[in-house]
């Protein structure tokens, strides 16, 4: 059976892309919790919404069918059944598995119509919504100016990190901070659930339980054997190693690539620092190169014996040449490379562009330096408006999952 889900590269067309259109979990952000929510300013929700509109817009106009997170879980919800143990999972992992704050939360979410529910439960619920009998002292009392009993979910609309999609699989990942460790509780149940998905072969080469930390920001598919995974604040080491172990004995992949990055917000995944957009051209942010143009990688290969066999390299244009098979490599500089103009312009995500076809990227226009010089390089740039998206700290590529590329001839 075909899988609905084939993703063999990061540039082949794009066919089929999952979003979030951001909505009223924006709204719920405040100064005092910005920092714990991952983001660094609040984004104004109308021009955000309507800045992404036209993102999707763009994604369609180039031939690619968009299909919304919300829609889709609501679809998986469909059966009383599910949807009950849905809710019952969403709001244990939001801190209530049982008592007064529990039932008063399942019986107000049921409320709603199921699209709804998703919205709300995205939106997150503040205490005054609800009316709980019987709370006990710590209910009442703890956290007592703590103004949500469920948190929003303000970076439901990078939908590249919960999941991603490798070959004809999927990684469901265990994310590394509370802000969003419930959102991966969707793809399972998209997965699992929604006609589209449940019972079509969806191969899923690591579910969202083990210990191990991952997220799709990190997971680049560079080919229909090779992946690069980013060793940083968002994935570990321990991750890598289950995935590929996985990958190794159940798919066509034959090679990780392990690229250690630096561990910090500006950088959180491999993709705000390294994409790649043609056959043989990567964007790349230079503070993650040293002298020469050297990273800290680990390639890691199946080996005879069951194994995983792994060698240290550094000059990241011969790690790709090799994995590629590609006689050159063209690494492109955020910022044209500038003391000043790359920090400031990956920042604001210049180095994470969305390929949707080989050599084609989609990139927020305010990055106009490098994207000027894309161009220079022989790139075919979409712009898009990013007054507001960009606050949340993401660009086009964690703002979409692609589902289906085409294969590359
Ligand atoms: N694939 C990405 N680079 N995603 C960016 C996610 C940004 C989000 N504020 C976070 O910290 O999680």
């Amino acid at each position: 059976m075909q899988s609905p889900i084939h993703v063999t590269s990061e540039i082949g067309k794009l066919k089929t892309v999952m979003l979030h259109r951001p909505g009223k979990e924006i709204e719920n952000v405040y100064p005092d919790i910005l920092h714990r929510m991952l983001v660094d300013d609040i984004p104004y929700l109308p021009i955000a919404q309507e800045e992404h509109d036209l993102f999707a817009q763009t994604l369609r106009d180039n031939g690619a069918e968009v299909l919304y997170l919300e829609d889709l879980l609501t679809d998986a919800l469909a059966d009383n059944g599910i949807k009950e143990e849905f809710l019952e999972k969403i709001i244990a992992e939001s801190g209530y598995a049982a008592g007064a704050i529990h039932d008063g939360l399942k019986e107000y979410l049921l409320s709603f119509n199921t699209k709804d529910m998703v919205d709300k439960i995205i939106a997150g619920v503040r205490k005054d919504e609800i009316k709980t009998k019987h709370a006990s002292l710590a209910e009442l009392a703890e956290d007592r100016d703590y103004p949500f009993y469920m948190d929003p979910m303000p970076n439901a609309y990078f939908t590249r990190d919960q999941q991603a999609c490798i070959g004809d699989g999927i990684t469901i990942n265990h994310m590394t901070f509370k802000a969003r460790q419930r959102e991966s509780l969707f793809t399972e149940y998209i997965i699992n659930h929604n006609k589209r998905f449940a019972d079509k072969g969806v191969e899923v080469w690591r579910n969202r339980y083990p210990e191990g930390r991952i997220e799709g920001g990190d997971e680049l598919v560079l080919s229909d054997h090779v992946l690069a995974i980013g060793i940083s604040q968002r994935t570990s080491a321990k991750a890598i190693t289950e995935l590929a172990e996985s990958l190794f004995e159940k798919s066509n992949y034959d090679t990780v690539i392990a690229i250690h990055i630096p561990h910090n917000h500006a950088m959180m995944h491999l993709d705000t620092v390294f994409t790649m957009i043609n056959y043989d051209q990567f964007t790349v942010h230079p503070a993650i190169l040293r002298d020469g143009g050297h990273v800290d990688a680990y390639i890691m290969h199946p080996s005879s014996n069951g194994e995983i066999s792994i060698t240290h390299e550094t000059n990241l244009k011969e790690i790709l040449k090799k994995a590629l098979d590609k006689p050159e490599i063209d690494l492109i500089p955020t910022g044209g490379g500038d003391p000043i103009i790359a920090p400031r312009e990956q920042w604001n995500d210049g180095s994470n562009t969305l390929a949707i076809a080989p050599g084609v990227v989609v990139t927020y226009d305010r990055n106009y330096v490098s994207n000027d010089l894309l161009r220079k390089h022989g790139i075919l740039v979409h712009e898009v408006r990013s007054s507001e998206l960009s606050r949340g700290r993401g660009g086009p590529r964690c703002m979409s999952c692609p589902i289906v590329r085409e294969d590359l001839k």
